[in-house]
């Protein structure tokens, strides 16, 4: 069996990408999956690390305004479209699978008019456009909230799957992770990061996070700040007269390739609202303080956050109320209360859905046994 899959941009798109190629390779013994993405993308970095054959297309967005940029952006369209279609015919794949971002666009709309079996997939609350516009080609239509289900035109083509999580971050286990993290067991792990870019007001309060809790006995931190805020929370923590050098509970990192051994290892995470971490902190019942990203499209990262808060999952800070000393109340008051964070692990591990995978390659599955009829 031979596959595609396509989702681009962001983690947020890619992560469940993967976790679906690894899902098709074990259920199809023997099948060959080619990754197609953009080449200046997160994509093309994050998927070489896979060993996955890749593929880069031009892709890129449409300004929501009359613009030159538009232009260009057409023209890529057409260009990336008769790349995408050259990809499908000369793979010959049993089906398509695309999960969002620009780049899927021309590869599920290449695959579904040459009658090639295509599942989305939308991880938002709130779906992005490319999906939207996808869903009236594609054969089936995966959705993570039940909410998304109304922004698509034919409901009858959408399965509320949940988000597909790596087979390896539903199988982490704390022992093993803080093992490989080098990390001692006694201790609590505090785990930050901004999401797949990183988040500059989450860098910027954790430096007075790690100020306060520097050489504390009771935790570890791991902060990741993404790769291009690096240098900045460098240059933050050392204005501010930390030094890194001499804190034995801190490490920085620009960019976790290991999240399944810092999530497995956490007892508590500080993040944005994405909903592929969303789905990874609730499968594996991790607390969270969540700090929604204020201009994700129609403020979708809010309502991820607040699903969580709802049933207790979570704390919510909204991105205007962010800063250090806030951020430091909260964390003190889990580290302080242990039960108040025993409940909320409970709680978030109640939403997860560890069955997502699976639910998607059925339908994978279904929609080739429909064309082979
Ligand atoms: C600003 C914005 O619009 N962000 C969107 C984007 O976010 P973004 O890409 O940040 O999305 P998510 O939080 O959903 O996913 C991040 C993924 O990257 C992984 N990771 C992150 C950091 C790291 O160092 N290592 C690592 O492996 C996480 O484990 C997770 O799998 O796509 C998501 C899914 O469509 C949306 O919900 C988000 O709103």
């Amino acid at each position: 069996m031979r596959f595609v899959v396509s989702g681009g941009g962001t983690g947020g798109h890619i992560y469940p990408a993967l976790a679906i190629s690894r899902g098709l390779k074990e259920k199809y013994p023997g099948a060959e999956v080619l990754y197609v993405g953009t080449t200046q993308g997160m994509e093309a970095d994050i998927v070489c690390k896979e060993n996955l054959p890749f593929r880069g297309i031009v892709a890129s967005g449409l300004e929501r305004k009359l613009s030159l940029h538009n232009l260009l952006v057409l023209w890529q369209a057409g260009r990336g479209f008769w790349q995408a279609a050259g990809i499908i015919r000369q793979w010959r794949p049993d089906a398509v699978i695309g999960t969002g971002g620009y780049v899927c666009g021309p590869v599920v709309l290449a695959a579904a008019l040459r009658r090639v079996p295509t599942l989305i997939h939308e991880q938002n609350a709130f779906p992005g456009i490319t999906n939207r516009i996808l869903s009236r080609f594609a054969g089936c239509v995966a959705v993570t909230f039940a909410d998304s289900i109304k922004y698509f035109p034919n409901p009858n083509k959408v399965r509320l799957t949940g988000l597909p999580v790596r087979p390896e971050i539903l199988t982490a286990e704390r022992k093993t992770a803080l093992e490989k993290l080098g990390l001692s067991h006694d201790r609590f792990l505090l785990l930050s990061f901004g999401g797949s870019r990183g988040a500059r007001a989450i860098n910027e309060a954790m430096v007075s996070v790690i100020k306060k809790f520097a050489n504390d006995p009771r935790l570890s931190i791991i902060h990741v700040t993404g790769t291009l805020g690096y240098q900045e929370f460098i240059d933050n923590a050392a204005a501010s007269g930390i030094n890194l050098d001499k804190i034995g509970n801190v490490t920085i990192m620009s960019y976790a390739y290991n999240m399944q051994d810092a999530l497995g290892a956490a007892n508590l995470v500080v993040s944005r609202a994405g909903a592929a971490t969303l789905a990874e902190l609730t499968v594996m019942g991790i607390p969270s303080i969540l700090i929604p990203y204020p201009h994700a499209a129609e403020n979708h990262q809010e309502f991820n956050a607040r699903a969580l808060e709802k049933e207790n999952a979570a704390l919510v800070v909204l991105d205007r109320e962010l800063n250090g000393e806030v951020l430091c109340g909260k964390i003190a008051e889990l580290l302080d209360y242990r039960d108040k964070l025993s409940a909320m692990s409970a709680a978030s591990k109640r939403l997860g859905k560890r069955d997502a995978l699976k639910d998607i390659i059925e339908c994978v599955d279904e929609l080739i046994k429909a064309r082979n009829k």
